[in-house]
């Protein structure tokens, strides 16, 4: 599918070197198709060692280079990254963008250029377990949105959105998402250690509970509430610690800050 396309990264940090080391370790494109592009020379000494890519400083090279062109740079960093770059991409390049909060419309007027996917991915990406949503201006067509198809199943599950007001969604939910949980995370571990655990055992208690929940309730089917009350003994111990969690309005607070994340990423998108 990808075979013989030439993909070039701008901005390979955390999330690009996910993209790279993704789509090398399925065997999706060779090293020597890839470029990446970051001005950095110490940080593409280090992409350089990892995965045996190209390299460059040159963000108009690797632009007219890439039959894909991929944008990891951060939401503050981009209107500079695309300036240089307006009307000089190939015609029929891919762009594909994670940048939160940048619309499709951002990167087709700054660059002239309407072959846009905007994705948005999450960091268990880096071990093929991620979660992207994505979205493609209608001057995609079947072939590169294929591509993009497979570029994003690199890292790890994706599902196509025909409306891009999903993807500010999408940001708070899943893009934000594990943050949320290694917060949570973090605090079972700490409140383990409080009561006497040593941290190694309460952090192997803590991922393990948390990764078997994820897998039965993706397994079962059922309504985390129903799963939740298969737990919940009557005057038990969990209906105790529960009862503290509504005490503390743990719903609210967290659909709170997942709006929070939503308007933040529509406010990224304006600036
Ligand atoms: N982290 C996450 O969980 C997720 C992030 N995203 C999005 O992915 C993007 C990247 O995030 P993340 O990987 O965390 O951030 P990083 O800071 O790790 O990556 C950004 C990279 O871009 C480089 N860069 C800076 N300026 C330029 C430039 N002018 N030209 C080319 N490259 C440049 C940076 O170099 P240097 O560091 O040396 O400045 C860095 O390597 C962001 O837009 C973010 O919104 C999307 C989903 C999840
Ligand atoms: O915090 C951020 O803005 C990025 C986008 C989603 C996850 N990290």
């Amino acid at each position: 599918m990808l075979k013989d396309l030439r993909i070039a990264v701008i901005g390979p940090g955390a999330m690009g070197e996910a993209i790279i080391g993704g789509l090398l370790r399925q065997e999706l494109v060779a090293p020597e198709q890839i470029l990446a592009c970051d001005p950095y020379e110490s940080r593409l000494r280090e992409v350089q060692a990892r995965h045996a890519v190209h390299t460059s400083q040159d963000n108009l090279a690797a632009a007219q280079w890439g039959q894909i062109v991929i944008f990891a740079v951060k939401p503050q960093q981009l209107k500079q990254v695309l300036q240089p770059l307006r009307g000089k991409l190939r015609p029929d390049a891919l762009v594909i963008s994670i940048v939160a909060g940048a619309t499709i419309q951002t990167f087709t007027e700054a660059l002239e250029h309407p072959v846009v996917v905007r994705s948005m991915p999450n960091t268990p990406a880096m071990i093929g377990e991620g979660m992207t949503v994505w979205t493609a201006h209608t001057e995609v067509d079947e072939r590169q949105r294929a591509w993009a198809r497979t570029v994003l199943s690199a890292l790890g599950h994706q599902i196509f959105v025909d409306n891009e007001t999903y993807l500010d969604m999408s940001t708070a939910l899943n893009g934000s998402g594990p943050a949320y949980f290694f917060l949570m995370m973090e605090a079972m571990v700490d409140a383990g250690v409080h009561m006497g655990l040593a941290r190694r055992v309460a952090e192997e208690l803590v991922i393990q509970t948390m990764l078997g929940s994820a897998r039965y309730a993706q397994q079962s089917g059922k309504h985390p509430a129903e799963l939740r009350n298969a737990v919940t003994s009557p005057g038990g111990t969990t209906s105790a610690a529960l009862s503290e969690l509504e005490r503390g309005a743990i719903r609210t607070v967290l659909a709170d800050a997942i709006w929070a994340a939503y308007r933040r990423s529509m406010e990224l998108g304006k600036s």
